[in-house]
């Protein structure tokens, strides 16, 4: 590594809107500068995990190291690919600290989409060279110059900056690596500081502990250096390190400028931080200012199925929001679902990632409740305050036939189906992005669920008021499937406040388990009854109603069609 010099290293990410073709660039790049041989079946690369490939969708940004000659010279150029998708917008913006530039992809035939503008914004905020390609330029449709257009109308970039290519076909990759070199400033590091770096991301191996990806601002660091860790004050020996190529390849040494990974014998997940600064044993150094947290738009509970299970789930979780940290957790627990724990994602589609990964990497089942957002609740003796709906804030022409629209929207009303309706209304060509606008007053209310009068402590919701008799209505609806006939007649109610907006009625029913037992086989009676008690530890006492926990998780489940 220490053939490159600083002013022969460029990092850099790619950022798009999603589907414009980042991971496929990203494989012609991989390709061309030899890093992985060329075949027919380099479909993206760096997608690495299974629920990337199967939803074709990049939700981790991925590292890769490739070496470049141009001009005479051999360049290091460490490549960060990055997820286009909203929910994923912590970890674009955590991956730029470690970049100088970007490329920014844009379809010939979609021209700038929501997530583009977002993107562009992130970058640009953090100071970095912005190339703008132009991708699938082989479609039919393909309008590269309408897109130059826009790319000037909207960001200021002179159309003459873009470079238009085909990543499928590999037209005009060569360019993009060109550009790369030209117009991307080498990272502004010194050698001889002291160690100073920055874990960018990490992951935890079973075997290995914790593998740190780190971007090195300052210094050098070598296999057998003790380093310390601004976070915890932990020293550490450095077991390991090396580049990303993009499978992991180890080097002796890493120096400033360059992007890596590092193994210091952290065996506890607790101990990893993203956005920590690591330093060398006795030089300590000013820490990099760190992350932003991320801040949680959507909530659910995730339970074990058998709570025998709890603490595999919480190793689990602990594990892989290791590799996820914009997920926050808490612990709770639910008086039907038993022990688990609080999460906030950014996003639902970050919420199904993460459910899918815990599955697929932990091999763990869960129940997911139906998601919620946080709301900041005023009580007072009056009704509640004034209805606040969708409010339009801003509109832009970004060409003849498109328009970009900003909204305040109740984040609750955008987080369940919003990006589905707007898909399906515009026949998909609506994108949608969306950030935080702070509390907002609104008419929201308080919904109780009664068995014979009696609340149900853990189906409290809050609805807007507008929303609330349906909901309520379906709410009841599930309940009556699931509750069993008992003695006596049961009463569902969906109420707000003493005002009842929604009824159902599970008719008595009298279930004599031993009405088949006549004849006096008194072991069998007892075998039967003690059936029967078995049964009724499963259920939840309302009252003198028994619930089934069934019962709660079919009302408390996310269901899988919303
Ligand atoms: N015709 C054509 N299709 C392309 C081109 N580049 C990418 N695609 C296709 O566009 C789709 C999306 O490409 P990806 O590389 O997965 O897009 P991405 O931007 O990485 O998507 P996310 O990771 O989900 O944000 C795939 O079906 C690609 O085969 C191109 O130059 N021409």
């Amino acid at each position: 590594m220490s053939k490159f010099p600083v002013e022969n290293v460029r990092n850099f990410g790619i950022i798009a809107h999603v589907d414009h073709g980042k991971s496929t660039l990203a494989d012609r790049l991989l390709e061309l500068t030899g890093t992985i041989a060329k075949t027919d079946h380099n479909k993206q690369v760096l997608d690495k995990l299974q629920v990337e490939r199967e939803r074709g969708i990049t939700v981790k940004a991925q590292t890769a190291s490739l070496f470049y000659n141009y001009g005479g010279k051999l360049y290091l150029l460490n490549l960060i690919d990055t997820p286009g998708h909203v929910d994923f917008n912590y970890e674009v913006s955590r991956s730029l600290s470690a970049c100088q530039g970007v490329l920014l992809v844009v379809d010939a035939n979609e021209g700038i989409q929501a997530q583009t503008v977002a993107n562009f914004f992130l970058a640009f905020e953090a100071q970095l060279s912005i190339i703008p390609v132009i991708n699938k330029i082989d479609l039919k449709n393909a309008d590269p110059e309408r897109v130059e257009k826009q790319i000037e109308k909207m960001f200021d970039i002179p159309s003459d900056e873009c470079i238009k290519i085909s990543a499928k076909l590999g037209t005009n990759i060569e360019r993009v690596l060109q550009a790369v070199i030209e117009r991307i400033a080498p990272p502004k590091v010194s050698r001889e500081n002291p160690l100073k770096a920055l874990v960018f991301d990490s992951t935890f191996d079973q075997y290995r502990g914790v593998i740190a990806n780190v971007a090195l601002f300052d210094g050098v660091v070598s296999k057998g250096d003790k380093i310390v860790s601004a976070y915890t004050q932990k020293t550490y020996e450095v077991n390991e390190v090396g580049i990303l190529s993009p499978d992991e390849q180890r080097t002796q040494k890493l120096y400033a400028g360059q992007v890596g990974y590092l193994i210091a014998g952290m065996k506890d997940v607790t101990e990893a931080q993203i956005g920590d600064t690591l330093y060398l044993h006795k030089q300590p150094v000013e820490p990099l200012p760190g992350f932003k947290s991320a801040k949680p738009m959507v909530f659910a509970g995730m339970y074990p199925i058998d709570q025998s299970e709890y603490n595999n789930l919480k190793s689990a979780i602990e594990k892989l929001t290791l590799n996820d940290s914009s997920v926050t957790v808490h612990r709770d627990s639910s008086l039907a679902l038993g022990a688990g724990w609080r999460l906030g994602f950014l996003g639902l589609l970050h919420m199904e990632v993460f459910n899918q990964r815990l599955e697929q990497e932990y091999n763990a089942s869960v129940i997911l409740t139906t998601p919620t957002v946080p709301y900041k609740a005023v009580l007072s003796s009056a009704k509640l305050i004034k209805a606040r709906r969708a409010v339009q804030k801003n509109m832009v022409f970004i060409d003849q036939n498109r328009v970009m629209l900003k909204y305040l929207f109740p984040l609750n009303e955008i987080v369940v189906d919003f990006y589905d309706s707007l898909k399906s209304l515009s026949s998909g060509y609506a994108s949608f992005d969306y950030e935080d606008a702070g509390y907002q007053t609104a008419d929201l209310v308080k919904m109780d669920i009664l068995l014979n009068g009696n609340p149900v402590e853990e189906l409290v919701t809050i609805v807007h008021k507008e929303k609330a008799h349906p909901i309520g209505k379906s709410i009841c609806e599930r309940l009556k499937d699931t509750i069993p006939r008992q003695l006596f007649e049961i009463a569902i109610q969906a109420a707000i406040g003493s005002k009842i907006i929604a009824r159902e009625t599970v008719k008595a029913y009298r279930k004599n388990v031993l009405a088949k037992c006549y004849g006096g086989d008194i072991t069998r009676k007892m075998k039967l009854l003690k059936r029967q008690a078995e049964g009724k530890k499963r259920m939840r006492k309302v009252g003198n109603i028994e619930v089934p926990k069934d019962a709660f998780i079919r009302v408390l489940k996310r269901q899988p069609d919303k």
